[in-house]
């Protein structure tokens, strides 16, 4: 099968209810002789119908993983497959195309369009799609989140936590396959917290779809299935079940040792041009 081909269809060879899978995935950003490796070989796969939550040091990789796998970014080396169907290849139109069909993405900073109303921020994605826009199915979807009478309103009109529950509802609306979320609790309150982890972990029992998350909030994180560390751009760790207080621990250890490692990187390097 072609690799120059957008999205080469390779659904059939997919294990069963497998979402999202990661081989070897490597990038690297900047020029030669000023490279920063963000991912350094991350291979993982998440089935259909899970919740993942990934945490990591700040720099570990962890919005760059998200953007590899949503093929907003792309990888300088491996390969990803959503759904059975591998993101390849360097037809733009093609992937954008793939993204809308069976990938939605929620923002820390919500990412609402200013000048739309509700409605018309939640329907957009149908429009670029060229999707009939089914305006009952929209209603539904923001009556899920709760925010069924607030149909005509501009997103400056709501609050904080109410803005990113329309942002989760255009998430939605297409149906998506893996539902991807960059910090979205990261500018919220406890509360409004709390209901988007709730539309999240509803989306994953309910809906059977596939969310991954990342956080820095180990509370966030114990909404998840399961939690995959990274430092350095790998894949260190992965806890099943999390709850709050073993993912909290988890994370200063990993600090410790991201800084030691460091630490002792930066000693070998002196050492070596000495
Ligand atoms: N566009 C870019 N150009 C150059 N370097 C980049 C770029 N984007 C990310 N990096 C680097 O890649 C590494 C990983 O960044 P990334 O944003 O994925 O980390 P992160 O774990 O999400 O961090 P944080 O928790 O602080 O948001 C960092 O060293 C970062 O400086």
């Amino acid at each position: 099968m072609s690799r120059n081909k957008a999205v080469d269809q390779a659904g059939a060879s997919a294990p069963h209810g497998e979402a999202l899978r990661l081989e070897g995935v490597r990038r690297v950003y900047g020029a030669e002789g000023n490279q920063v490796t963000a991912l350094d070989g991350v291979s993982v796969s998440l089935p259909a119908g899970s919740f993942t939550a990934v945490m990591g040091p700040s720099g570990s990789g962890k919005s760059t993983l998200l953007q590899c796998a949503a093929g907003l970014d792309r990888p300088t080396g491996g390969r990803v497959f959503v759904d059975g169907a591998e993101l390849a290849g360097d037809n733009e139109a093609a992937l954008t195309r793939f993204r809308r069909q069976r990938i939605g993405f929620v923002f820390q900073q919500f990412n609402l369009l200013p000048t739309l109303t509700v409605m018309q921020n939640v329907t957009l994605p149908l429009k670029l799609a060229g999707r009939k826009v089914d305006r009952r199915h929209a209603r539904a979807i923001l009556e899920r989140v709760g925010l069924g009478e607030r149909l005509d309103h501009l997103p400056a009109e709501l609050s904080g936590g109410q803005q990113q529950r329309v942002a989760i509802a255009r998430a939605l609306v297409t149906r998506p396959r893996v539902v991807f979320g960059d910090e979205p609790t990261g500018a919220l309150d406890t509360r409004s917290a709390r209901d988007v982890l709730g539309l999240l972990q509803e989306a994953v029992r309910v809906y059977g779809q596939t969310v991954v998350m990342v956080t820095h909030d180990p509370v966030a994180a114990s909404y998840a299935d399961s939690v995959l560390f990274l430092a350095d751009g790998r894949i260190v760790g992965h806890q099943p079940q999390p709850t709050a207080e073993a993912v909290a621990e988890r994370m200063t250890h990993l600090a410790d040792e991201v800084e030691r490692q460091r630490a002792a990187a930066g000693a070998n390097m002196a050492g070596a041009n000495r």
